[in-house]
């Protein structure tokens, strides 16, 4: 229940009881050199009274003060390790846990959630879950359960005093608990805005060469201050609601010191209380309150963290793509039967599509811009799962197979080439990460990579800048070739690019590939005429069904629409062959 209602692991949720008893415990003895001074001073009292009544004697008060001071030093010495310490142990499980959940979940769920809030999650949510954990959630329920039992004590000692100092502790929790709505809605505005900015920010860096091109800088920039202006303002109104909550409960607590001296004052007066019970009511009272206000300033974090904490547990309750890890298919014809798909808005972008990619073959996909080539062959690689029929690799059906497990028998070459910070040997060795070195070497030179990474100044181990942005597009695809080279997986999907590569690079890249796809099930969106004619197979797709499937001969021989779509080339701007 704690669990779940935290988002936190077993044994996190172990460690928070345990951190909260602690810290209760840790509250109770500070109250313990009260109790000696009012055992002294009484007796110190008794004393002046009645001359004959001894003073107290020294030794066994010095050991108790001692013997006090250890206590409290080491019930805080306890606290401090069980809250702070253990915490830094939770956060590392709960970053761990995220990651591996992101790496189960399917794609579908990144199209609903974008990189900033992902990052976000996984990093600025689990340090303030840390923060909160480590500082205030065992104070929290440490201090209900400190303050309840010292409550019973000072009724028991007198009930009058009690209920003068007590009453501001209800008032305040109500105070506080009538305000959350106002104060969650001003946070989730604030956490909105910040999402904003973080997006605006992000996307400025990733597309800063295209903005200059395109000399709209300027228009960026101020929408990126508008940006930052609204999380001011959503920021602004967050504090000024929740610092309002807040310093209302703090004058109600301090209320309670003052009722708590004209109530005493009273008492005293009318002879119905002792001077000295009275003021180590007041020594109490003070350290009554200084922990309900130390969890008063962690307000704003605590509401903050109500909304991380649901952002976690979206990703925790998330169902992941899951399958069996036993994968024997016989051979490896990946066969569309009826399959339906849409993307999460619903819009179809399969309809009925059945097809036979066969081994050894290359089958081309072609069809008009939106026609749903891409989508078609990322399915086959279980990116996402479809609607209706069934997708199946050799007799298996994609859809009961562990995603990770299918894609080892996959190599993808998609036209955005994703190229890592490190050297070219380890951007390459990617595709197979015990790869030798003489094994990568053999890739690269079987990609046509060794004459231009020879040229490099520190060859195989140049970085290649973040995302390859040292390399030209025609090496960056030959990279990636020969890490697909490498990998030697029987089944490849291939998105042919459509920039326009110099003749010579695209000859080394055409070169590359024709390597690559010997004896391999290929399943290629097609762009270039030359490809689609020397394919094996060819499925036109047109608004997500197949139009016409066959061999290039027989398509043409047949007159039908890819025919005209040939012979019309030029003329039909939006095909895309
Ligand atoms: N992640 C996505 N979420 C929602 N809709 C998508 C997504 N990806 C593609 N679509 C939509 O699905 C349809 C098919 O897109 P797809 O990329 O498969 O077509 P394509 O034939 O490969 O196009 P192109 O030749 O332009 O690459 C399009 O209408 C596109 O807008």
């Amino acid at each position: 229940m704690l669990r779940d209602a935290l988002a936190l692991t077993e044994q996190g949720a172990k460690s928070l009881r345990r951190g909260a008893a602690v810290c209760a415990l840790a509250n109770v003895v500070l109250m313990l050199p009260v109790g000696v001074f009012y055992l002294v001073t009484g007796e110190f009292l008794a004393h002046l009274e009645d001359p004959a009544t001894p003073l107290p004697l020294l030794a066994p008060y010095l050991v108790l003060i001692v013997a006090v001071l250890a206590v409290v030093f080491a019930t805080q010495y306890w606290q401090y390790h069980a809250t702070y310490s253990v915490v830094y142990q939770e956060s590392a499980r709960k970053r761990i846990g995220l990651a591996e959940r992101l790496r189960v979940l399917p794609l579908s769920f990144f199209g609903k959630r974008d990189l900033a809030d992902l990052t976000s999650v996984v990093m600025k949510d689990t340090a303030d879950q840390e923060r909160l954990f480590s500082h205030t959630m065992p104070q929290l329920f440490g201090t209900g359960a400190s303050t309840a039992i010292v409550a019973v004590m000072l009724l028991a000692f007198d009930w009058r005093l009690a209920l003068a100092s007590l009453w501001p502790v209800p008032v305040a929790v109500i105070v506080l608990l009538a305000t959350t709505r106002l104060q969650t809605a001003a946070t989730r505005k604030k956490n909105a805005a910040a999402l904003v900015l973080a997006d605006g920010i992000q996307e400025y860096l990733e597309s800063n060469r295209e903005v200059r091109a395109l000399n709209r800088t300027d228009d960026f920039l101020a929408r990126l201050n508008g940006n930052v202006d609204a999380f001011e303002r959503a920021k602004l109104a967050s504090e000024l609601t929740t610092g309002t909550a807040v310093s209302s409960t703090q004058t109600l607590l301090r209320l309670g010191t003052v009722t708590t001296i004209l109530a005493g004052t009273a008492l005293v007066a009318a002879g119905q209380c002792d001077l000295l019970v009275f003021f180590c009511f007041m020594l109490v009272v003070t350290r009554l309150y200084d922990p309900i206000n130390l969890i008063l300033q962690s307000t704003a974090e605590l509401i903050d963290m109500r909304e991380s904490l649901a952002r976690m547990r979206a990703i925790e309750q998330e169902p992941a793509q899951v399958g069996s890890v036993d994968f024997a298919p016989q051979g490896h014809d990946i066969v569309f039967d009826g399959v339906s798909f849409s993307y999460e808005n619903g819009e179809p972008v399969l309809t009925d599509v059945s097809f036979t990619a066969r081994e050894g073959e290359v089958t081309a996909l072609v069809g008009p811009s939106g026609s749903g080539k891409s989508t078609a062959a990322k399915l086959a690689a279980r990116f996402w799962n479809v609607n209706a029929g069934h997708i199946t690799v050799g007799g298996v059906d994609v859809a009961g197979v562990d995603p990770e497990t299918l894609l080892t028998d996959y190599t993808e070459v998609f036209q955005d080439v994703v190229l890592f910070n490190g050297t070219v040997m380890e951007n390459i060795r990617l595709g197979r990460r015990a790869a030798t070195d003489e094994e990568v070497l053999a890739a690269a030179r079987a990609a046509n990579c060794d004459e231009f990474v020879r040229k490099m100044a520190q060859g195989y181990d140049t970085p290649i800048g973040e995302n390859g942005a040292l390399l030209s597009g025609g090496e960056r695809q030959r990279i990636s070739i020969a890490r697909a080279i490498l990998k030697d997986a029987p089944i490849v999907l291939l998105d042919e690019a459509t920039a326009s590569l110099d003749v010579e690079s695209e000859s080394l890249v055409q070169e590359a590939l024709s390597r690559l796809l010997v004896g391999k099930t290929v399943l290629v969106i097609a762009h270039r005429m030359r490809t689609v004619l020397g394919a094996d197979h060819i499925v036109v797709l047109a608004d997500g069904r197949v139009a016409e499937e066959g061999a290039p001969a027989e398509l043409l021989a047949a007159s039908g629409l890819f025919a005209r779509m040939v012979s019309l080339q030029g003329a039909a701007a939006d095909w895309k062959l």
